[in-house]
């Protein structure tokens, strides 16, 4: 298993070329939030904002619209059950669903809806309550690049494979089992591509605290939507995830999912600078 390094990061994250504008950085759309976990949904859009996605919506439940406005003014919203929801997917490069979901009916029908409007070519990142829908519910999958983000409980209800006997081996073969990317989440989070598998070495129990994975995906969806769906975008959002709360936690006891998404405009910057020095 390779260790993903920060030399990989100042490959992917590059300065922007002079001429260039919104729409070069990826159109996203994150869908989850319901009235219990508005804020899963608030953080992945913030960090999707932060990490320099181009253009983020936000499909949720309506009871969180004046707090994702006030804390957010660079998304926009919509509903997630509003009719006009399939057009938009239709429009995206990434989409995010699961931080916030829930299980409910509601949202395995807005689950549904996703996965009747999504193509092959776009992004469709499955995290949190999504990932536990699939696993209940035997969802067929539709026709898209994958990334799952599931943490270990949630790995188990996907995989079947209880979380005291998931080593890397047994990680590697159910994930051959899934189309696309697998990034199972821990302290040493695994990722699984359809040829390689890959360990993350940095990061901290700083990080153990609710939201540190919503702000994952948001994270995962900027780096997708701007430097393009290669394994490479992927793996330097996985580290700079845990490289930005390193530096946090380095005299901070947590590292919040509001600090390390205030804090990822600067470490970007720094990555991009190494980069055009090389
Ligand atoms: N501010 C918010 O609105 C938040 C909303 N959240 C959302 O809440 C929903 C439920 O997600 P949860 O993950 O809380 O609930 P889950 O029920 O999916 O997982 C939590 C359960 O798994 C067990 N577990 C075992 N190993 C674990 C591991 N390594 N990591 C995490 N749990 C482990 C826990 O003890 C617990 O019983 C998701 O949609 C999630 O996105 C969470 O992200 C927390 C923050
Ligand atoms: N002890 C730890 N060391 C390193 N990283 C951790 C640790 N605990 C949690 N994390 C990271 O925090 C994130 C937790 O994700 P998840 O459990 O989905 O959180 P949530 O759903 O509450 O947002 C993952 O990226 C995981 O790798
Ligand atoms: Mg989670």
């Amino acid at each position: 298993m390779q260790l993903i390094s920060a030399t990989l990061v100042q490959q992917v994250i590059q300065p922007r070329p002079t001429a260039s504008y919104k729409g070069n950085y990826g159109r996203i759309l994150i869908v989850g939030g319901n009235a219990r976990f508005g804020g899963a949904a608030i953080l992945s859009a913030s960090a999707a904002v932060y990490a320099g996605g181009g253009l983020v919506s936000v499909a949720t439940d309506a009871v969180n619209r004046d707090a994702l406005h006030a804390r957010l003014p660079e998304a926009m919203i919509i509903p997630y059950d509003d009719a006009n929801l399939a057009d938009l997917l239709q429009s995206m490069t990434v989409i995010v669903i699961g931080p916030g979901l829930g299980t409910d009916e509601t949202a395995l029908k807005v689950l549904n809806t996703v996965f009747e409007a999504v193509a092959p070519e776009q992004t469709l990142i499955i995290d949190g309550s999504a990932i536990t829908l699939v696993a209940t519910h035997h969802m067929r999958l539709p026709k898209a690049r994958f990334i799952w983000t599931p943490h270990q409980m949630e790995w188990q209800r996907l995989s079947g494979i209880a979380i005291a006997a998931q080593t890397p081996a047994a990680n590697q073969a159910a994930a051959a089992k899934l189309p696309g990317t697998v990034i199972v989440k821990s302290h040493r989070s695994e990722i699984f591509t359809p040829t390689r598998s890959y360990q993350n070495p940095v990061g901290s129990p700083a990080m153990a605290t609710g939201g540190s994975g919503d702000t994952l995906t948001g994270i995962i969806a900027a780096f997708v939507g701007q430097f393009g769906h290669r394994d490479a975008s992927i793996l330097a959002a996985v580290y700079t995830h845990s490289a930005v709360a390193d530096l946090i936690a380095s005299d901070h006891y947590v590292a919040l999912p509001s600090m390390v998404i205030q804090a990822l405009p600067g470490y970007m910057a720094k990555m991009a600078a190494a980069s055009a020095n090389d």
